[in-house]
């Protein structure tokens, strides 16, 4: 037995091609995800250089940020933007021999939804994208993280990314969750008490056993926003759950490749006595369902709460930030958050659009109407989660209750697309980011739990879902 290690570390060590003096460590990519924002001048890079994609067997590709979430809108992109950037992914796809997810797939979605349930995601690799919550995958024990487009050219050119290393923290969420706290108020309300520098320049794994006891949608919730604090990449170790969600998947591996895959995987969790740069327990005990109430994803209370007071902030840049962020978002310090209407509601994203995710807003919502004064919309993850809930009736329950069904893409998580809120809208939002502008210019976002949203949706205000019904007959 050599000297113990971290899950990181030991991913780390496995893809090191090169450590030349006083630079950063050539990696080795085993998989690059692409999308059609990020990839149109990298493609056009190597092209220019007349270069090839090096490992196209490695490369996969899908369209989400800019795709219409209509049928309609899909066939006739208005955007022209979106619909050059959409026709360039195809053609460069076609032309670099990539496989590419298309709006006519059956597996086309978010990226980071479609890596995983299709099996593409693996433990112990090392995965990029040229997209910050690429942290997603590192719930499966990947090391996963976004890259730049000039990045994003480099490792279609040769497979492989000059890196720093990182630093590592390990944070342990111990116990056992209280009813209706979810994997998303655990990530709240780390970067609630971290903040979003927080985990600047590490790599964070989310260990202890109420990560554990975490369903794969779950985890990756968690690790998806590990970006939102700071960190370079989220990691969650593989284990049981890890590998019964990736049994019998597309890309899986089959038979006795599978044996010895779990064999190698299960040599990955963090050995005992390896140690981190920082360590941060938290005691899941403490844990309630979080609302965002600021432009940024640390600006967090307890729904219970009141928005909070700047007067009561020392340092005056903090107090500055903090007003600005309440005038935004139009609030006032004291109000109860159960008292803040709302306009809009998005169930979706790469943080919440899964299928757990659609399943915990369905029970929520089976058999109540969403508010006559709020329009609110679920847009699946993927058309496999989009099909999968089909099958279970979860479209019937939404549609039933008034929400708006969708087709599968980023959405409203970003003004990317035609689904953006209107100036001066209030959205309860699944999502991962709450910036000024992001789900549309002048929107307000609130980043909350699918089972917080629905509520929300229904009763047209923040609730706090511990005391809803749920009308289990109807569900059932
Ligand atoms: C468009 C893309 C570069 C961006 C990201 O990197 O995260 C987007 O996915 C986002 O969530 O803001
Ligand atoms: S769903 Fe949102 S956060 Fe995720 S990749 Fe798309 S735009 Fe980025």
């Amino acid at each position: 037995m050599g000297t113990p290690k971290t899950l990181f570390e030991k991913v780390w060590e496995q893809h090191v091609v090169a450590e030349p003096k006083g630079e950063p460590t050539l990696l080795y990519i085993d998989l690059q995800l692409v999308h059609e924002v990020t990839s149109p001048q990298a493609f056009e890079g190597l092209r220019l250089a007349g270069r090839k994609v090096r490992r196209p067997d490695r490369t996969v590709a899908t369209v989400d940020h800019n795709v219409p979430t209509t049928i309609e809108g899909r066939l006739n992109i208005v955007d022209q933007i979106a619909a050059t950037q959409i026709a360039t992914l195809r053609k460069n796809c076609a032309e670099f021999g990539v496989e590419l997810y298309d709006v006519d797939s059956r597996e086309q979605g978010i990226v980071h939804v479609i890596g995983p349930e299709m099996g593409i995601t693996k433990p112990g690799m090392t995965i990029v994208c040229g997209d910050s919550h690429t942290s997603t995958h590192g719930a499966f024990g990947a090391l996963a993280f976004g890259i730049g487009t000039s990045e994003v050219e480099h490792v279609m050119a040769t497979q492989t990314l000059p890196q720093g290393k990182p630093k590592t923290f390990r944070i342990s969420v111990e116990g056992e969750l209280p009813t209706g706290v979810t994997a998303k108020d655990i990530i709240l309300a780390i970067i609630g008490k971290i903040g979003t520098d927080g985990a600047t320049g590490s790599v964070i794994e989310y260990a202890g056993s109420a990560i554990r006891g975490l369903s794969m949608e779950g985890r990756m919730t968690i690790c998806n926003m590990s970006i939102e604090a700071g960190a370079r990449a989220g990691m969650i170790a593989p284990d049981e759950t890890t590998f019964a969600y990736l049994k019998g998947r597309r890309f899986s591996p089959k038979g006795e490749a599978w044996d010895r895959a779990v064999a190698e995987w299960s040599k990955l969790p963090t050995d005992e006595g390896a140690t981190f740069d920082r360590e941060l327990t938290i005691d899941a005990a403490t844990l309630v369902p979080y609302v965002s109430w600021g432009t940024s994803p640390g600006m967090v209370a307890p729904v219970t709460a009141a928005v909070p007071d700047p007067a009561k902030v020392e340092n005056e840049a903090d107090r500055k930030s903090f007003e600005r962020a309440l005038e935004y978002m139009a609030l006032k310090a004291g109000t109860k958050f159960e008292d803040v209407a709302i306009d809009r509601v998005f169930i979706g994203s790469c943080t919440n659009g899964r299928i757990e995710d659609l399943r915990a807003a369905a029970k929520i919502a089976a058999g109540h109407k969403v508010s006559s004064h709020v329009h609110a919309m679920v847009v699946p993850g993927s058309q496999q989660v989009k099909a999968q809930a089909e099958n279970e009736g979860l479209d019937r329950i939404f549609k039933e209750a008034g929400f708006d069904w969708r087709e599968p893409g980023c959405s409203m998580c970003l003004g990317m697309n035609p689904d953006i809120l209107s100036p001066g809208e209030r959205c309860a939002s699944t999502s991962n980011r709450n910036f000024e502008g992001r789900q549309g210019r002048g929107g307000r976002t609130h980043l909350v739990s699918p089972e917080m949203a629905a509520a929300a949706a229904i009763a047209g205000h923040f609730v706090d879902i511990r005391n809803w019904e749920v009308r289990e007959e109807v569900t059932a």
